[in-house]
């Protein structure tokens, strides 16, 4: 079965389609809907603002583990400057965050992880293994930037109420750029993909799945 689906249309398409139901879990979720309709509870946005600090600074040394493996693996030298280039914008990430508790009143130096947060971290330590092929790697980090690609653009769109004060971090990851950049890291995936094996293939579907589902609990979290 797998063999003949292989070549119709991309492996992330049929993943889409096949896991659609955690998928808009994540990227519709009820904390996206309530910045896209104004109803957010502040609290609930600086719980966020909080955790998601500390998320990304874990998630900077796992896409540096990304990078690393492209350069050990990959066919095509161009996927190490696509990475690069998104290594880049997190430090740019990392201040904006700075300023953005500084502005809520949030004390990053105090921010304690919650479980959530901190499973969510010990995932993303595991995939920067030597022992994680970098298919299944880039189809992770793929998956989590597209995750927040998706929801924060949906509190852009034109019928969206999105507050002004919450705009500028709906911008941050919905922006057309961060757009495009998301798509590259998915037509990466899709190549390496391709040629992967079946093993390799349960592997990156498996870890797909993870990430969405961590993703949602991580929204949960920030919910309160
Ligand atoms: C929990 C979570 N998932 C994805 C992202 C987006 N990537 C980097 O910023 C994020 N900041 N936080």
């Amino acid at each position: 079965m797998e063999g003949i689906h292989r070549d119709v249309g991309s492996t992330t398409d049929a993943w889409l389609k096949k896991h659609s139901i955690v998928y808009i879990a994540a990227t519709r979720h009820p904390f996206i809907h309530a910045i896209r309709d104004g109803s957010i509870d502040p609290n609930n946005f600086k719980r966020w603002l909080g955790q998601d600090y500390l998320f990304v600074r874990t998630f900077v040394p796992f896409a540096s583990s990304v990078l690393l493996k492209a350069w050990k693996e990959s066919d095509d030298s161009s996927d190490m400057d696509v990475l690069l280039g998104g290594i880049a914008s997190l430090n740019d990430e990392i201040s904006w965050f700075k300023r953005e508790a500084s502005k809520w009143g949030v004390q990053l130096s105090s921010i304690v992880p919650q479980q959530v947060n901190q499973n969510y971290c010990r995932f993303l330590e595991s995939l920067m293994g030597l022992e994680v092929e970098y298919t299944v790697a880039i189809t992770a980090l793929w998956a989590i930037e597209v995750v927040y690609q998706q929801s924060f653009a949906h509190c852009l769109e034109e019928d969206a109420s999105t507050p002004a004060d919450l705009r500028e971090t709906c911008q941050r990851w919905g922006n057309e750029e961060f757009g495009r950049y998301c798509s590259t890291l998915r037509m990466i995936a899709d190549r390496r993909l391709m040629k992967a094996t079946d093993s390799e293939l349960k592997k990156a579907e498996v870890t797909f799945l993870c990430i969405l589902e961590h993703e949602v609990e991580f929204w949960n979290m920030s919910r309160g």
